[in-house]
């Protein structure tokens, strides 16, 4: 690819792989170009083009097309965009193929799902040293990072809380063979280089963890200076004008490009059975060699998974840990699906407009 081509995009992590992609083919008159979007507010996004930050908006077309709500632009996602002559304003007319994404799921309504992160290379799944360490929960984002396509990788924050950190990373290190895990401390500035060969340029990560892990301490001390979100965007609404929540990727000084996403409760990672099949990929794998199909590795005959057990080669706390996730995914998909009939029986007709979901953002900042 020609680097000068856009060598501001370029920063912003477009690369060969973008560059094969030709743009749809829409009317001779509209002039298409690349753009990322690196801010999402409730009406309207910031992309960043070769020009610099436009506000942009989806193209009436694209989304009389749209039919999901999935469809529509996230941050992270490279659209191709239309520019307003004279203004810093394009329109956006379609979203590049994503290749990553985490996903917002909606119980019982793939119309809802919701793209939280798009095209993230990497997700740092953020738990602290103190009472908070929590395995279990370290386990499901990694589920969450499997079902996303992003490269999961462990930061054990607060180190400087914690007599001997490196005990509780060798035991993330079991629970998830092959995994990254890093033990820092933005107040004493440890463990930052382990970092380094993340923070490439053009490299996007995004950054999850339950409130009060460290999240925006760590990306303030990633970034070597406070965040300063580019706009605090006003819009109107009925009630007049304010400042609305939103999300935002940051490019940060030494080239990579980070942002803050959602935690686990706010994601309902629960309907994520690929990423749990992958977290547990080992079990998974001997299970296939179970005589019975549904084989719940109980006390089944023919159970490949207790041969191996009883041969040793697979740990019994392993196991132990996957019985209770399986047991507390099928927990949670009851819980939801019911909460979602409710929710149903509630509803009241409505008009067949499709953009109804758009303004709500009042989950932007939910907790888990
Ligand atoms: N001792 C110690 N405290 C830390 C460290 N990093 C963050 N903290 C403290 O932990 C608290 C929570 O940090 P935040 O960065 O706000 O956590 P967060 O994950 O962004 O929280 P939410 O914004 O609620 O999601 C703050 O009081 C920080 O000062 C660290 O490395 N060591
Ligand atoms: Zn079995």
């Amino acid at each position: 690819m020609n680097p000068n081509l856009y060598p501001l995009l370029t920063k912003y992590g477009w690369n060969e792989y973008w560059q094969e992609l030709s743009p749809p083919s829409l009317s001779k008159s509209i002039r298409l170009s690349p753009a990322r979007v690196i801010a999402q507010f409730s009406h309207s996004y910031t992309v960043m083009t070769e020009e610099g930050p436009h506000t942009a908006s989806v193209a009436g077309k694209f989304e009389f097309l749209a039919s999901k709500r999935s469809d529509y632009p996230a941050v992270g996602d490279w659209v191709w965009t239309e520019a307003l002559p004279n203004e810093a304003r394009s329109v956006i007319h379609a979203v590049l193929p994503r290749r990553t994404a985490m996903i917002r799921k909606a119980a019982g309504s793939a119309v809802e799902e919701q793209v939280v992160g798009a095209n993230l290379d990497y997700l740092f799944i953020v738990n602290a040293l103190n009472q908070d360490f929590n395995l279990r929960k370290i386990e499901r984002y990694l589920i969450l990072g499997w079902e996303s396509g992003a490269q999961p990788v462990v930061l054990l924050t607060k180190s400087d809380l914690c007599p001997q950190p490196e005990a509780f990373a060798e035991q993330v290190r079991e629970l998830s063979p092959g995994v990254p895990v890093h033990v820092v401390s933005a107040l004493t500035e440890q463990g930052k280089e382990s970092l380094n060969p993340y923070l490439g340029q053009g490299i996007t990560i995004g950054i999850t963890g339950s409130s009060g892990v460290g999240k925006s301490t760590l990306l303030n001390w990633l970034a070597g200076e406070p965040l300063q979100h580019t706009q605090d965007i006003r819009e109107d609404d009925a009630r007049g004008r304010h400042t609305t929540t939103h999300r935002e990727l940051f490019l940060l000084g030494n080239g990579a490009l980070v942002m803050d996403t959602p935690g686990m409760r706010e994601l309902q990672l629960w309907e994520a059975h690929d990423g749990w099949q992958q977290a547990f990929a080992d079990i998974e794998q001997l299970a296939a060699e179970c005589r019975f199909r549904d084989c719940r590795h109980e006390h089944e005959a023919g159970c490949a998974v207790h041969a191996a057990l009883a041969e040793g080669t697979i740990d019994p706390k392993r196991l132990a840990n996957y019985h209770k996730t399986a047991k507390e995914l099928a927990y949670q998909a009851r819980k939801e699906r019911s909460a979602a009939g409710k929710r149903d029986k509630n509803k009241r007709p409505k008009s067949p407009g499709k953009a109804d979901w758009r303004p709500d953002r009042s989950w932007d900042h939910a907790q888990d």
